[in-house]
């Protein structure tokens, strides 16, 4: 017995030694919050655990729990201190902690604002640290001089008229699709879910690494499963503070699991790159070269032309937006396809337009003039975003203070080092920005009323210098896929909008799946 106490309690000082420095930075936050945060609301908390008593476990749960806590404390239905918003008021800020950990969850445009349009608030705080060691510092996790620099140098690949040559490739992938639910035609509900995530992860496969997984046609099922793991494992080591402490995370058998997954799409990643190289290192000796470059191929030549980039850098940036490039675009189709299912009106507007750009019955290939001409299908993929944004937390680590005006007219000084997550699907179900907030309906993105809008109630991209460098690949990328199949079906969706529930993981995903009944269109 005095072995065991002995261990643990050795154990807990070389903790405490080891992290002495962020054990002061959070100390030093902690008494920040403590004087500027004190009239903001929040769950209960208790010393050193926060929260995370109170957490529920399930995650179909945790939304229930989410949620109240958010129209508690976010749209001012809590019984505040000095700081009060008159009663129903919104107010649009909570205090959360997270075992000892203070953050912010803010979810109205003018609390949301500050932070995101910042040029200096652009570090991401420890929570991402668990993501990084499966993308490295890509884009999407870096930070500082880092961040400043790759995505200057990675902005031009983004660029409309290079999104343009993919085109073809989502069209190909997209018109598999269709035929593989050929199948359902007729048929009972199904999951359409796991058909679109094969989808574009065929379109992310190629467009970023050049070759073609066919995970469609029933290939390369390993490196989808890592990746859903991956992320599930990254979801709860974010949400309980006690898979922060190793033993516990190797021994619920999580960190053994992640460990092995990273090191499976790691390895698959760096053997691709190795491959690509070579091939492209033939094609410019032979003086061929491919007119459609891969998003690899265009950092191998980066590399090739400035020296700047390490085949590890670009390691990391393709796994990025292997992460970033296909279950965000998953997510945002198969929603699009079940709002739609629940609304049978807005599905036949749609009809109608496809049928004016493709003429009925047509099974011809989209083009990309085609495609711009169907401004409804924008609008629903955009409404399907304000309902579900793919990505349901944004967060930031403060690198200076930051100062929120509180509807009490009050300010509020959130401290230099705190996390403040930003909540898209907060911001666009505030009744002061749309009509009838918790209704899917696609004129909500109508250029009026989009004009008398405050563009910070509209995030699913997240805004100002940080936001997402994939926005237009992603609308592209559904538009191409939901043109073909709305071209050919007509969908019902099973869940009603009550027992919908999208679970907030690190990518907002369907509960129950997307369970929808597909007709022929006649
Ligand atoms: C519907 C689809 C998508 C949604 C809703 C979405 C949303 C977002 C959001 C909210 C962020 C900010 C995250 C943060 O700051 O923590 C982000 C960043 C990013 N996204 Fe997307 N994304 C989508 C598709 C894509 C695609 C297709 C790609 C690449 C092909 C991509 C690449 C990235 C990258 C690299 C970043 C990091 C940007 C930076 O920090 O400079 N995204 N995305």
């Amino acid at each position: 017995m005095i072995i065991v106490v002995s261990i643990i309690v050795g154990y807990l000082i070389y903790l405490i030694v080891v992290n002495l420095k962020p054990i002061l930075e959070l100390w030093r936050i902690n008494r920040k919050c403590a004087t500027n945060l004190k009239m903001v609301c929040g769950p209960p908390a208790l010393p050193l655990i926060g929260s995370a008593h109170l957490f529920k476990w399930h995650p179909y749960d945790f939304t229930f729990q989410m949620e109240q806590w958010a129209q508690k404390y976010l749209f001012g239905r809590a019984k505040h201190g000095e700081i009060a918003a008159p009663n129903g008021e919104v107010d649009g800020i909570m205090l959360l902690w997270i075992g000892p950990v203070p953050m912010v969850l803010l979810g109205t445009a003018e609390c949301i604002r500050p932070v995101l349009e910042s040029n200096t608030n652009i570090s991401k705080p420890s929570q991402y640290d668990k993501m990084s060691e499966w993308i490295g510092t890509g884009l999407l996790t870096s930070t500082h001089e880092k961040w400043f620099h790759r995505r200057k140098m990675l902005t031009p690949t983004f660029h409309f008229s290079i999104i343009q040559d993919y085109f073809p490739i989502f069209a190909r992938h997209a018109e598999v699709l269709v035929e593989s639910m050929e199948k359902h035609v007729g048929g009972d509900y199904f999951d359409g879910f796991p058909y679109f995530k094969r989808c574009t992860l065929d379109i992310i496969c190629e467009t970023a690494m050049g070759i073609q997984v066919n995970a469609q046609l029933g290939e390369n099922n390993d490196y989808v499963h890592a990746v859903k793991r991956i992320s599930e494992a990254i979801w709860n080591h974010m949400r309980f503070p006690w898979f922060w402490f190793k033993p516990i995370w190797y021994l619920s058998g999580l960190g053994f699991e992640f460990n092995r997954n990273v090191k499976l799409t790691n390895d698959f990643t760096r053997k691709v790159i190795q491959e690509r190289k070579e091939m492209l290192n033939e094609e410019s000796e032979s003086g061929g070269g491919k007119k459609r470059k891969a998003f690899l191929d265009l950092l191998l030549t980066i590399q090739k032309e400035t020296g700047t980039l390490s085949d590890e850098d670009i390691r990391e940036e393709v796994d990025t937006f292997m992460f970033e490039g296909h279950d965000t675009t998953a997510s945002g189709i198969g929603f699009t396809i079940l709002w739609l299912g629940y609304n049978p009106e807005c599905q036949k507007k749609l009809h109608k337009e496809l049928d004016d750009v493709f003429d009925f019955g047509s099974d011809r290939s989209p083009t990309m003039e085609d495609i711009k001409k169907c401004t409804y299908l924008e609008k629903c993929i955009k409404e399907s975003l304000r309902m579900f944004p793919s990505v349901p937390l944004i967060a930031r680590r403060l690198s200076e203070d930051v100062t929120i005006d509180h509807p009490s007219g009050q300010k509020i000084v959130l401290p230099e080092g705190l996390s403040a997550c930003v909540s898209p699907i907060a911001a666009a179900r505030d009744p002061r920005a749309y009509l009838d907030p918790d209704t899917f309906n696609p004129d909500n993105f109508d250029i009026d009323a989009i004009a008398g809008r405050d563009p910070y109630a509209y995030i699913p991209f997240s805004a100002g210098p940080r936001n997402c460098i994939g926005q237009k690949f992603a609308i592209l990328e559904e538009k191409t896929v939901l043109s073909w199949f709305f071209r050919k079906y007509e969908v019902e969706s099973l869940q009603t909008e009550e027992n919908l529930r999208p679970l907030p993981e690190l990518i907002l995903r369907p509960y129950n799946g997307i369970n929808i009944k597909v007709k022929r269109r006649e």
